[in-house]
């Protein structure tokens, strides 16, 4: 099994990345783990005390249950993946079941924070944008698909975002084996993933 971590800030292009370097994948052969799943269950609080809580901090994340859930895949287990809303700011109770597959890619702004988790990875990589550009993309992304408006996404960069990512995400650039810079669509990047990928399926 060969597990790839992809961090990097919110909107530098995680996302976008996984699926291009899946594209080429079976179903069959590949898993993606995202670290959104794993934001702590918060149901004991209000809505409006979820919407106060700091998501770009590491205590923000349940990563007991992400290395859990990853020891189980690499000793060859199916788990159930927890399913959460980023218009409720918490856990769906449901869960997606997981079966271990060949390759296994966990994206997540903080997943290089961890060091046990660091540790499980194969492969790490930082996916990097400018902090105005990853700004630009958040504004459109949370008005368009996570029900907010222009005052919460530039209240919670400047309050919350902006100074975690500078504390806690920007430094695990250090931890990357490949940066890859996304200010622009980077398939010469995802192609070389790619080729690695294939390689150690082959
Ligand atoms: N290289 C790129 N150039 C322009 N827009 C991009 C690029 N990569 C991603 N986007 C757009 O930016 C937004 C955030 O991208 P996403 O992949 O969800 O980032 P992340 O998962 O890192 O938060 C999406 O709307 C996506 O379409
Ligand atoms: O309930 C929530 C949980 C998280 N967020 C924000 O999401 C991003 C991480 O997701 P990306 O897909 O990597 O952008 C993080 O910056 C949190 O601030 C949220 O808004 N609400």
């Amino acid at each position: 099994m060969l597990i790839i971590g992809i961090a990097g800030g919110t909107g530098s292009g995680k996302t976008t990345v996984v699926n291009q370097i899946i594209e080429e994948l079976k179903n069959e052969e590949v898993d993606v783990i995202s670290q959104d799943s794993y934001y702590q269950d918060t149901s004991h609080l209000t809505y409006e005390e979820r919407t106060k809580i700091n998501f770009d901090h590491p205590k923000s994340i349940d990563f007991d249950l992400l290395v859990s859930h990853l020891k189980d895949l690499k000793d060859g287990k199916t788990i159930e993946q927890p399913v959460y809303s980023f218009k409720e700011h918490n856990r769906t109770g449901e869960t997606v079941i997981t079966e271990p597959k060949k390759v296994i890619i966990v994206e997540g702004i903080l997943i290089l924070t961890h060091t046990d988790i660091r540790d499980m990875f194969d492969i790490k990589i930082y996916v990097h944008a400018d902090s105005d550009e990853r700004l630009i993309r958040r504004l459109k992304r949370d008005i368009n698909d996570r029900g907010r408006d222009l005052d919460e996404v530039l209240w919670r960069y400047q309050t919350t975002l902006k100074p975690m990512h500078q504390q806690f995400i920007e430094p695990t650039k250090e931890f990357a084996d490949i940066i890859i810079p996304t200010n622009r669509y980077n398939t010469v990047a995802v192609d070389i993933v790619q080729t690695i990928i294939k390689e150690r399926l082959a």
